[in-house]
């Protein structure tokens, strides 16, 4: 059983919800990036997104663009991030899902990329901008690796729903509003119904996330869904941090407590 598939039927069983946290691989280095994850699947974090940073993260807000940007100027590119993942698991079974642009896919290879995820241990893709007509071939290699392509919605897909759901794997990544990634104070979405309106398309777990900022925010939130999905939030601590030790105490205290009210 996928990994991610067999967190959620524990989450169901106990009740509980899961606690989604994003970090950019290589932001601050990529010795630390290790063990953040560490220390985050010790919080309590149910499934960690690992972003590679892109050039030209067009979902993205100020937050993790700029961790992105630090992450290419420390030189780490693809296969250092495949190696941070072997050495996870060399320690760690927590379900690790990777955040990746379509082009960096592409330009490496999609059968090489999907091969070397799964040899590293890698659950899922997230892939932000894959285009329409590319996504059933990436979605076929992807399965043949059993890597799960997440399926991302936002609440103007409305109709489309349905498609975008179709043979995705693992959740839905329900994105919280227009516009993108970052920390804000309130979502103006009216989450029930626009959660509502996607559990008529799927029976996929469902995880929210964009703007999800704190533990308020998230216990808010929590009744509507499966997940809760907290990026930029995370991100500006690891900015905040005077160093390592402190960046890796103040992630792992926050993961926690947002984990403490799902
Ligand atoms: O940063 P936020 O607003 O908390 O949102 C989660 C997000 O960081 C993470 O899932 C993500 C980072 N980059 C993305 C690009 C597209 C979709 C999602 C993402």
């Amino acid at each position: 059983m996928n990994r991610i598939d067999l967190r959620f039927k524990i989450l169901r069983e106990e009740g509980r919800k899961a606690m989604i946290p994003f970090i950019v691989a290589g932001d601050p280095e990529i010795e630390t990036t290790i063990e953040l994850v560490e220390a985050m699947d010790e919080a309590g974090a149910d499934i960690i997104e690992l972003g590679i940073p892109y050039s030209d993260p067009l979902a993205d807000g100020p937050i993790i663009q700029a961790s992105s940007t630090k992450a290419l100027l420390n030189g780490v590119k693809i296969p250092d991030i495949m190696e941070a993942v072997h050495k996870i698991r060399e320690k760690s079974d927590v379900p690790l899902i990777y955040l990746v642009y379509y082009n960096s896919v592409f330009r490496y290879g999609i059968e090489r990329f999907m091969q070397e995820a799964k040899k590293a241990g890698i659950d899922g893709l997230i892939i932000p901008d894959l285009p329409l007509e590319e996504r059933e071939e990436l979605m076929k290699i992807a399965g043949n690796y059993e890597v799960y392509l997440i399926p991302l919605v936002a609440p103007t897909s409305q109709e489309r729903i349905k498609k975008i759901c179709e043979n995705g794997k693992g959740f839905v990544y329900c994105v919280s509003t227009t516009g993108v990634t970052g920390v804000r104070q309130d979502i103006e979405t009216n989450i029930k119904d626009y959660m509502d309106i996607i559990s008529k398309y799927t029976d996929m777990p469902k995880a929210l996330g964009f703007g999800i900022s704190d533990s308020e925010m998230a216990k808010k939130f929590k009744p509507y869904c499966d997940g809760i999905i907290v990026g930029s939030a995370i991100v500006k601590k690891i900015d905040e941090g005077k160093n390592k030790t402190e960046i890796i105490d103040n992630v792992k205290k926050f993961v926690k407590e947002i984990k403490d009210v799902l």
